[in-house]
């Protein structure tokens, strides 16, 4: 397989040209278990860990590979490696670390488009697709809306859906799609492109797994973990992340990418938001909380039924989310700072005790 297949390009052989990264192979990442990675390369498929100078010098969780990314990889054998370097990435989806307040893990990188997928018949929720609005606009990646399970509705149905005013005033591409039927494959189908990475956020039972099967043109999810023989005389079991699709897209589908909450998003909410934004401009102050402030032109076009009150709700919920998020980011590095100091103090008596 060529690199271009798996979605190298231009911009990212600029990057490694710069990088002086000529003696390594590129390749893309798979799939990540416990700081072990697939990557994929031109040679075939490599298992690797990062160099331990990489693995010193991260100071985050951000520092390390993650699905997605372009790697430079020192290989070993037919199948082993050592990631020397990540080439930057383009774009980025990131969650709140499960159990680590204030700290960000990163689902999957070098994103192109994102599909938020969403049932007609049940899971249809604007306050959601909002959200999948701030996670995109906040990572540089493109949203489409994919209505799912269409069979399950009559069309009314659909098109009151399509037409909501808090949905068509986002101006995102939206397609409706059933398994069932097959309706509106086609035109989804036609608007993957070759080369460009895709990925999917949506909820449990939504579809995503049926729409994976149907793109891939395997039952990729039914199998759900495909074994590989390595070198080594055992089986490494990987599950499978990222696939190139009949077509030639990109899908990138890790567990992690089907829950998320958002981190700091403030720019992602103000695009998701523009309505709000255009008329905060308006507010007698600059510091307008738009909740209690006289002089307040978003608290005035909701008055004049300018402003839809639910989507104004998200936008509050959102920015709260996002509020708590940073200051447990600023908490967290406040506590970081003492402890390196109390470290720090720790060494400083240890080495005087020691003369
Ligand atoms: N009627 C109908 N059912 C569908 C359609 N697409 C998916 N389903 C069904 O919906 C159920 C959930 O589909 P999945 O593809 O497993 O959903 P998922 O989003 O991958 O769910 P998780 O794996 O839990 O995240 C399955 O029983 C599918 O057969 C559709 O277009 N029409
Ligand atoms: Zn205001």
């Amino acid at each position: 397989m060529k690199l271009e297949d798996l979605g190298y390009n231009n911009n990212f052989e600029t990057l490694r040209v710069k990088q002086k990264l000529d003696d390594f192979e590129i390749g893309r990442i798979r799939s990540e278990h416990k700081e072990r990675y697939i990557v994929m390369t031109q040679k075939g498929d490599f298992e690797a860990e990062i160099t331990g100078n990489m693995q010193y010098t991260a100071k985050s969780r951000e520092d390390f590979p993650a699905v997605g990314d372009w790697v430079a990889l020192a290989t070993y054998g037919s199948n082993l490696g050592i990631i020397h370097k990540v080439l930057p990435r383009f774009s980025v989806i990131k969650r709140q670390a499960v159990g680590h307040v204030g700290e960000v893990q990163i689902i999957a990188t070098n994103i192109d488009y994102a599909f938020l997928i969403q049932s007609v018949d049940r899971d249809f929720n604007i306050n959601r697709l909002e959200r999948y609005l701030t996670i995109c606009n906040s990572s540089h990646v493109t949203p489409i809306i994919v209505l799912t399970k269409t069979d399950l509705v009559d069309e009314k149905h659909i098109s009151e859906i399509k037409n909501n005013p808090r949905l068509s005033i986002k101006k995102v591409l939206v397609l409706a799609l059933s398994n069932e039927t097959k309706y509106g494959y086609e035109t989804l189908i036609s608007t993957i492109k070759k080369g460009k990475t895709y990925c999917m956020l949506g909820s449990s039972g939504v579809g995503k797994s049926t729409l994976l099967n149907n793109l891939s043109g395997r039952n990729i999810m039914e199998t759900g973990s495909i074994s590989q023989s390595s070198n080594r005389g055992k089986h490494v079991s990987s599950h499978r992340e990222l696939i190139v699709l009949k077509n030639g897209g990109i899908l990138i589908d890790t567990p992690g990418m089907r829950e998320i909450g958002i981190t700091d998003a403030v720019a992602g909410i103000e695009t998701t938001f523009d309505e709000i934004m255009s008329l905060s401009e308006k507010c007698k102050f600059r510091d307008c909380t738009h909740t209690t402030e006289i002089g307040c032109s978003v608290l005035k076009a909701l008055e004049e039924g300018r402003l839809e009150i639910k989507s104004y709700e998200n936008y509050l919920k959102l920015q709260r989310e996002q509020t708590h998020f940073e200051s447990a980011v600023a908490k967290k590095r406040k506590a970081d700072k003492a402890f390196g100091k109390m470290i720090k103090i720790h060494k400083k008596m240890k080495n005087r005790n020691k003369y």
